[in-house]
């Protein structure tokens, strides 16, 4: 499967009846801090809407409830990993996205055969605390190096102006968060990815 090469991160399915109807066809649900009831409510929903708008939803974190509930992609990071059954997911059918951040945690996704791997941050993230200085856009052209065929996605403080230089320097898709969230018109910030995603 050839994935898209803009790739959205919202925190509620609210923002999914906004922007699914615009042309988005990969999507990450990432919920936080959230009870299993309404997890459980909000991943159904994001998961019928992508269906009705063909489009590929990934449930960050939750992988037995994305498992429970049908979804068809997961994306974990490497304290997840410590959890994760990582062979029920495979078993399932699941798709699976993991974050890198160093050449050992490289090593160990690429143990995986992850059905993508993403780099960050590769600018400075406003999102949450990390403990990763930013990477710099030449790490995307060493890391898809070492990926072969495996999608490479470029997340961290990205944004419709760096999205060009992260897509020369290697990585296949492009992944934001505050870009759209924080913009005065998200709407027409989708638009504007869309359009440089073609
Ligand atoms: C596409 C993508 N890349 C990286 C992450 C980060 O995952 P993780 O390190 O598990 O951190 P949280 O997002 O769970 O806080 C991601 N979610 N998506
Ligand atoms: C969720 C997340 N993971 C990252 C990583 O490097 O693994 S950076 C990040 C935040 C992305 O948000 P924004 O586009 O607003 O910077
Ligand atoms: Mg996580």
């Amino acid at each position: 499967m050839i994935l898209p090469r803009f790739y959205p991160i919202f925190d509620d399915v609210a923002w999914l009846r906004r922007m699914l109807p615009l042309g988005v066809k990969l999507v990450q649900l990432r919920i936080k801090d959230q009870p299993q009831d309404i997890l459980r409510a909000q991943l159904a929903e994001a998961r019928d809407l992508c269906h009705a708008h063909d489009a590929v939803l990934v449930v960050n974190d939750h992988w037995q409830l994305a498992i429970e509930l049908d979804c068809a992609w997961v994306h974990l990071g490497q304290e997840d990993l410590d959890e994760a059954d990582v062979n029920a997911i495979r078993e399932k059918g699941l798709g699976l996205g993991v974050s890198t951040h160093d050449k050992a945690e490289l090593r160990r996704a690429l143990a995986l055969k992850p059905d993508y791997i993403a780099l960050g941050p590769i600018y400075p993230t406003i999102l949450k605390k990390m403990e990763w200085h930013a990477q710099g856009i030449e790490k995307l052209t060493h890391w898809k190096e070492q990926l072969g065929d495996i999608p490479l996605v470029a997340i961290g403080g990205m944004n419709v102006s760096r999205a060009e230089g992260a897509f020369a320097a290697g990585a296949d898709i492009v992944s934001a968060v505050t870009d759209i969230t924080l913009n005065q018109n998200p709407e027409g910030r989708i638009r504007e990815w869309l359009e440089i995603c073609k």
